[in-house]
């Protein structure tokens, strides 16, 4: 059963791992995101719930940049991680995006074996040392709760492994270079109950070294794994507070009325 933390720090600026200050995001002329601001307290895990279209996916890349890959894209606002604008012109954008893993919808495993998916970012960063290599692969493969399924078949293709298993090697893959964040869009939303559960209780057990956000369209998930939710409607943030409050006893008519299904 997930613990929840109802205890959560949120009263000096210095205590947050992400935050953003009235982010707005434009796509050409139409805008995506309004004026949004959100402290998030390291290692906790977040929930973005909302009807398709809102913005979610939208601001969750807004921690990683990858916004910035889209054409014509504009952002106003200020996105803080560790309390450094990311935005800013000096910042170097490989160096920090080292602090933040992604995991996509779809599990999208590389065309080599396991062990060089795991080893991959590894690799890139310039990792010589064959032990390190070695053990960072079996420590992140242990954390994402992989290693007793692939520990003797570390040198055959991942793309043998299932959907499920494919997944939590894209959260190890993420994790051996050792970032701080995980961001995570929908990511068991293709996968079987028995694989959602398995992640989902991987999320849980992640947030003792990173700090998670979710962009999630299953609400019962979001109550199950995060500590906060923040609730999205037509680019705003109308909601954002501990799960257990959104989701018993919410202060807007409109997260009411999405929880419920009365709409989304
Ligand atoms: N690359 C893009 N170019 C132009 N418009 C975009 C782009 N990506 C998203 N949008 C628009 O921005 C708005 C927010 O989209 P976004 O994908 O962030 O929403 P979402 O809440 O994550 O939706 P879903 O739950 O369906 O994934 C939508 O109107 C969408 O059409």
């Amino acid at each position: 059963m997930v613990q929840k933390n109802n205890n959560l720090k949120t009263t000096s600026n210095g205590e947050y791992k992400l935050r953003s200050i009235d982010l707005s995001l434009y796509y050409g002329q139409k805008q995506a995101l309004k004026e949004v601001s959100i402290d998030i307290t390291a290692n906790t895990v977040t929930a973005f719930i909302g009807p398709s279209g809102c913005g979610k996916s939208t601001f969750l890349r807004c921690f990683n940049r990858m916004n910035d890959l889209i054409p014509d894209v504009t952002i106003k606002g200020k996105v803080l991680i560790d309390e450094v604008d990311i935005y800013e012109d000096l910042i170097d954008v490989y160096e920090y995006r080292k602090k933040i893993g992604m995991v996509f919808q779809k599990p999208n495993p590389f065309p080599k074996t396991i062990f060089e998916n795991v080893a991959f970012g590894l690799r890139i960063n310039g990792e010589k040392s064959k032990s390190v290599v070695q053990d960072t692969v079996e420590n992140a493969l242990k954390l994402s709760a992989l290693w007793d399924e692939v520990k003797d078949n570390l040198h055959k293709s991942a793309m043998a492994l299932s959907g499920g298993q494919q997944q939590r090697l894209c959260i190890a893959r993420a994790i051996a270079v050792k970032p701080s964040v995980l961001l995570m869009d929908e990511p068991a939303s293709a996968l079987d109950p028995i694989s959602t559960a398995k992640i989902e209780e991987l999320i849980y057990d992640l947030k003792k070294d990173f700090t998670i956000v979710i962009v999630t369209h299953n609400m019962q998930q979001a109550a199950r794994i995060s500590d906060k939710t923040a609730f999205f409607y037509m680019g705003e943030l109308i909601e954002y507070d501990l799960t257990d409050k959104i989701f018993t006893n919410p202060a807007k008519d409109a997260t009411q009325n999405y929880i419920t299904g009365r709409f989304g």
